[in-house]
This record gives structure tokens, C-alpha cells and sequence, in this order.
């Protein structure tokens, strides 16, 4: 069995729990409160560029030379292509400002950060894997449950339901695999531990971002 296919089963459960959270029915339906929506963009601001870093990272410690490419595309791409939804949120919803790095984005900043400069790197590729995966079957998830066609937050949607998406995440998924297949069992238990610190992470970024919560 691949690692990839194992260690979705570990978090399952937790995607289970992403899909049913408010903060993704309500984006699904286009009801999702426009203030909780701009705390999210702000915060994924801060996520991205720091996420970008860490793949570059990633990129420099890579052992095989296509995985170093890959992941230095990844880090261009988190700049390039999420950078210009940002932008054109923040043009559309005239936010100016991102404000400052609150809680959770900077608990997520921090462990994405340490676990590429610190861990192996097999460990950093399993902790950055859920970011692609999970937005992907988030993405495909509403984009299959729709029902209003007016959706304010269409661009989001569909820039993680498209094709082209998918055929990066099955990239990301099949670098992980590759690298696991050398690993001892014990370092695919450690690859599978980051997995599943970053799932709970990409949970607790949405759910931050409905709560509203900030250091105050
Ligand atoms: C909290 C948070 N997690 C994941 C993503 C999605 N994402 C950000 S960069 C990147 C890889 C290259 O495009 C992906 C998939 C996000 N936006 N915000």
C-alpha cells in the first residue's frame, strides 16, 4: 500500500470534520459572512508567503534534482498563482491592509518553517503535502455540492477544483510516495505524524478565521 493511501486514512476523520465545519458550508453557499472571509484572505497572506519560503526550502534540500525543481515551481506557483487571488480579493473586497499575524497562522508559519529548516526532509514533504491534498478535496468537494450559482467566492473555489490543480497535488502526492518507499518504518511514522500536524492545522485555519480570533 502506498504511504500516500495509509496515511489519508489516518486523517479521514478529520476531513470529514473540514467539510462539515461552517466556515466551508457557508463558502460553499456563498453566505459565509464577508468580514470572516477577509480575516481568512488576510491571514492566508501571511500563510502563503511564508509557505512559499519553506518550499523553496524544501527545494534546496531535496535529494534528487527533479524533486529540487519541483518544489521550487511549487514555491513560485504559492507566489504567482495564489498571490493573484489574494489580489484580486483584496481589490474586490477593498481590503488595504493585511493587518498582523494572529495565532494560529503564526503556530502554522512557524511549525511549516522549523520542520523544513530542522526535520529531515522526507518529514518537511509529508508536512507540506495536506496544504495541496486537502484544499484540493475541499475544492472538488464544494465544487460538486453547489447549488447557488452566484457565489461571491467562485474564484476561490475554482482555482482548487480546477484540472490544473489536481495535476500539481498528484505531483506533490507522488514525490511523497517516492521518497517514502526509502525511508525506514519509523521515518514513514514520522512522515505520517507531520501529515497528520498539518491537517489539524489547516483545520484550526479555517476554524480561527470563523471565530474571528486574533491574540486579544
Ligand atoms: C492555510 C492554507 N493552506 C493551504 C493553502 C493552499 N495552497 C497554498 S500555496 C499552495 C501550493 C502552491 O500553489 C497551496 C495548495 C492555502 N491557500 N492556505
Amino acid at each position: 500500500m502506498k504511504w500516500t493511501d495509509k496515511t489519508w486514512t489516518q486523517i479521514e476523520p478529520i476531513y470529514q470534520k473540514i467539510i462539515k465545519m461552517p466556515f466551508i458550508e457557508e463558502l460553499q453557499k456563498g453566505t459565509l459572512p464577508l468580514e470572516k472571509f477577509q480575516f481568512y484572505m488576510r491571514q492566508d497572506s501571511f500563510y502563503l508567503e511564508n509557505f512559499a519560503r519553506s518550499l523553496a526550502l524544501i527545494g534546496a534540500r531535496a535529494h534528487r534534482v527533479s524533486h529540487a525543481l519541483d518544489f521550487i515551481r511549487f514555491a513560485e506557483g504559492a507566489i504567482v498563482v495564489e498571490k493573484a487571488l489574494h489580489d484580486s480579493y483584496f481589490q474586490e473586497f477593498g481590503l488595504s491592509q493585511r493587518g498582523s499575524i494572529e495565532p494560529t497562522t503564526h503556530h502554522y508559519i512557524n511549525f511549516l518553517k522549523s520542520t523544513s529548516a530542522l526535520d529531515q526532509v522526507e518529514m518537511a514533504m509529508a508536512a507540506v503535502l495536506p496544504c495541496f491534498w486537502i484544499y484540493q478535496e475541499v475544492g472538488d468537494s464544494i465544487y460538486k455540492n453547489q447549488l447557488s450559482e452566484d457565489n461571491p467566492y467562485q474564484k476561490w473555489i475554482d482555482t482548487y477544483a480546477g484540472k490544473e490543480f489536481k495535476e500539481l497535488v498528484i505531483k506533490a502526492i507522488n514525490i511523497c510516495d517516492s521518497v517514502a518507499e526509502n525511508c525506514t518504518p519509523q521515518q514513514q511514522e514520522r512522515m505520517t505524524q507531520a501529515f497528520v500536524e498539518a491537517s489539524k492545522l489547516e483545520f484550526m485555519f479555517w476554524d480561527s478565521a470563523y471565530q474571528l480570533k486574533t491574540w486579544d
